[in-house]
C-alpha cells in the first residue's frame, strides 16, 4: 500500500521539485499558509506549522513527513526564524509523534555549516581539484542565524528521535536550482542539486529504513565540499545530475 505523506510547505520550491517527480508515487496530503495557486493531487491544508491544532489534524493518518516549511532566507531576522523554523518545526515534531508518525525528513541547510568556509580556505574549496570535505560528523558551525535554526531543528530531531524512537532524516540542502546549476557562481555549482535529484533524494527518505541521520543533499557535482557518501549508504541515494556535466 502507498504510503501516506504529509508535504509541508508545500508550495515551494523545494515541493515543487518534490511533486515534480513523486506526485504519483504516494497518498499526499500537503500544507502550507499560503492557499495553492494549482492543482495539487491530494488534500491541502492552509495552516501555519505554528498552530498547533491544525498541525496535529494534519498529521492524523501520515506515515511520513516531509518538513520543508519555514524561512528560507540566510538574511532572515531571528524572531522569523525563532516563529517558522523552531517554534514550527517542535511543534511538527509533537504533532507528528503523538500522531504516531514512522519518519521525518526535515529540510536542513548548507547554512547549518556554512562557517566552515572561512577566508583561508575559499574559494579554493570551491574546485573539483580542492579536497575539503565535510562529511556530516563534524559539529554545526553555521554563519548566520537562518543556519543556527537550522542546527536547532537538527538538534529537535535528536531529541525526538532519542525521546520517542521517530526515525529522522535531516538533510542538509545545497542550492536547488531548475534546469541548469547557478550561472558565474562557484559555490553554487559545488552545491547544486538539480529538481531530479531532490525528488529522488526525499524518495529515498521516504523508503530507506533509519535511525537519526544528517546528510547532504547535492547532486553529484565534481566540484563538491560536502559528501554524498552518507545519504549513498543510509538512504541509497543515486545522483544523477553534476553540475560540472551540465551543457545547457
Ligand atoms: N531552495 C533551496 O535551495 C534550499 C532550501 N532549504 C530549505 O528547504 C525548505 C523549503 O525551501 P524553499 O522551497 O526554497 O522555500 P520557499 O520559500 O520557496 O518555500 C517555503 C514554503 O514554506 C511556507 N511556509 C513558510 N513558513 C511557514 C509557516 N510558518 N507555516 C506554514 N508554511 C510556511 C511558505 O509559504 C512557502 O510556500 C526551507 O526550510 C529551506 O530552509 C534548505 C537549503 C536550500
Ligand atoms: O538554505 C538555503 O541555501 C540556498 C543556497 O545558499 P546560497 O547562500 O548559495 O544562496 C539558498 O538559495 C536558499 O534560499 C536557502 O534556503
Amino acid at each position: 500500500m502507498a504510503q501516506s505523506v504529509l508535504l509541508t510547505g508545500a508550495a515551494g520550491r523545494v515541493g515543487d521539485a518534490i511533486l515534480g517527480g513523486l506526485a504519483a508515487e504516494y497518498e499526499w496530503r500537503f500544507l502550507d499558509r499560503d492557499p495553492p495557486t494549482e492543482d495539487y493531487p491530494g488534500e491541502f491544508v492552509v495552516a501555519d506549522i505554528t498552530e498547533e491544532e491544525a498541525v496535529r489534524e494534519a498529521m492524523e493518518g501520515i506515515d511520513v513527513v516531509l518538513h520543508l516549511a519555514g524561512d528560507p532566507r540566510k538574511t532572515a531576522p531571528w524572531d522569523s526564524v525563532l516563529t517558522n523554523n523552531i517554534d514550527g518545526t517542535q511543534t511538527v515534531y509533537e504533532a507528528a509523534v503523538d500522531a504516531g508518525v514512522e519518519k521525518v525528513a526535515f529540510a536542513s541547510s548548507n547554512h547549518a555549516v556554512g562557517a566552515f568556509e572561512t577566508d583561508e580556505r575559499t574559494p579554493e574549496m570551491y574546485r573539483a581539484d580542492d579536497d575539503y570535505l565535510l562529511d556530516g560528523t563534524e559539529l554545526p558551525r553555521p554563519g548566520n542565524l537562518y543556519g543556527v535554526s537550522k542546527v536547532t531543528g537538527e538538534a529537535l530531531g535528536r531529541y525526538y528521535h532519542d525521546e520517542y524512537g521517530i526515525s529522522v532524516v535531516n538533510v542538509r540542502i545545497g542550492n536547488l536550482t531548475e534546469g541548469h546549476p547557478p550561472i558565474d557562481y562557484e559555490r553554487g555549482q559545488a552545491m547544486w542539486l538539480s529538481y531530479r535529484d531532490c525528488a529522488h533524494l526525499f524518495e529515498r527518505c521516504i523508503e530507506a529504513d533509519y535511525g537519526y541521520e544528517i546528510v547532504y543533499g547535492i547532486s553529484d557535482n565534481d566540484r563538491k565540499y560536502y559528501s554524498i557518501e552518507r545519504a549513498k549508504e543510509a538512504l541509497g541515494y543515486d545522483p544523477q545530475d553534476n553540475s560540472a556535466k551540465h551543457d545547457d
